[in-house]
């Protein structure tokens, strides 16, 4: 559906030239949503801005639907961009007009009918579920009504691809999980494909099938965003992950040393993670059942989904001997999850004892 290839864009500025992407190659399947997830000027918004050729590249290929947007005359292009809506950070509506005129304003461009724009505008209000707000005005609406209205505007003309620029970074928690959601949804039912930039790892967990991570210019990493969940390469990528679990650790151990070798009376740390079926397994009973001469500890645990997988994240602590803990975590590495070897940490309480 979307091909980059070879993308470079160089801005030429009074300071010598900024090399904003450096051979980016990416390829989005329809009906995908594919994040793009980097930090601020990693080039996220002159990538998706490459997309529909907002900002044209300097060399390389955007192919969309077999066609080679960098090649189109400014008529053609006009045309092709038909079929690619965008919404923004700050929803970009016109302020002078009512929900109902901000969403027909393509539809007008465009030189529809009055009757043909209502017959595009009134489902695309109940679409995005403000029926009752048609004759509102864009000050009198909350944000994320806002992003509703700049969401409908995007469809209007049936398009085939949503660009979505920092599209929740303006509102809270709650509104973006729900302007998530409405775009999960009209995703499945429109078969649409949607690409978001956010520097929101939660963004693009919550939302996305794939991820690049754009890191100065380049794609650092990319996949399914279950992969690259559970088995980030890249360090930057590591870091955005640890963003959503900084508080993992409990107090008592976030301040003590952490050794690798056995210290008499320090707690293992262990870091595990299930994925699928294996979220399942009774393993920590099984353990306890398995070493009886072991205290294990739950100190942190969290079960979500990604990509309607289950994902689960948990931190165990082991208080025993040498040889048994040892022989623990054997046990558990033979099984069917990920085992991190966090160290032997003494509690902040022994520390100071
Ligand atoms: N029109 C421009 N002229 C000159 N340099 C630009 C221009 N637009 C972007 N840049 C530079 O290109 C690089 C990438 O910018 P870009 O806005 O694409 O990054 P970003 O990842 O979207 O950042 P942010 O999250 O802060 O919006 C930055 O160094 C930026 O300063």
């Amino acid at each position: 559906m979307i091909e980059l290839k070879n993308i470079v864009k160089t801005y030429d500025t009074p300071n010598g030239p900024v090399h904003a992407l450096k051979d980016i190659n990416l390829s989005i399947k329809r009906g995908e949503i594919y994040g793009i997830i980097g930090l601020s000027g990693a080039g996220k918004s002159t990538l998706i801005r490459c997309i529909n050729m907002l900002e044209r590249p300097s060399s390389g290929e955007v192919i969309v639907d077999g066609k080679d947007l960098t090649k189109m005359s400014d008529s053609e292009l006009r045309q092709a961009r038909k079929d690619i809506g965008m919404i923004f950070q700050h929803f970009n509506l016109l302020s002078t007009s009512n929900v109902y005129d901000n969403i027909a304003f393509p539809l007008k461009l465009a030189g529809k009918s009055k009757e043909e724009i209502r017959e595009k505008v009134e489902p695309l209000l109940s679409l995005v579920g403000l029926e009752n707000k048609a004759h509102q005005y864009p000050s009198q609406l909350s944000g994320g009504q806002k992003q509703r209205v700049g969401i409908a505007r995007a469809l209007a003309n049936d398009t085939k691809i949503l660009l979505c620029d920092e599209a929740t970074s303006a509102l809270d928690p709650q509104t973006t999980k729900a302007i998530l959601k409405l775009i999960k949804d009209i995703n499945q039912k429109l078969q649409l494909t949607v690409v978001v930039i956010t520097h929101e790892m939660q963004v693009i967990k919550e939302l996305c099938d794939k991820v690049a991570v754009l890191d100065r210019g380049i794609i650092a990493e990319n996949g399914t965003v279950l992969d690259v969940f559970t088995n980030p390469k890249e360090k930057i990528t590591k870091e955005f992950i640890s963003v959503l679990s900084s508080n993992e650790l409990p107090a008592a151990y976030r301040q003590g040393e952490i050794s690798k070798t056995y210290i008499k009376d320090a707690t293992m740390l262990l870091r595990l993670t299930f994925i699928g079926e294996s979220a399942d397994n009774p393993v920590i009973a099984n353990l306890a059942r398995k070493y009886p001469n072991l205290d294990i500890s739950i100190l942190f645990g969290d079960l979500s989904q990604i990509q309607m997988v289950p994902y689960g994240r948990m931190i165990i602590g082991l208080d025993g001997d040498e040889a048994g803990i040892k022989e623990a975590i054997s046990t558990l590495m033979a099984q069917d999850l990920k085992v991190e070897v966090i160290g032997y940490v003494q509690r902040r309480s022994t520390v100071t004892a």
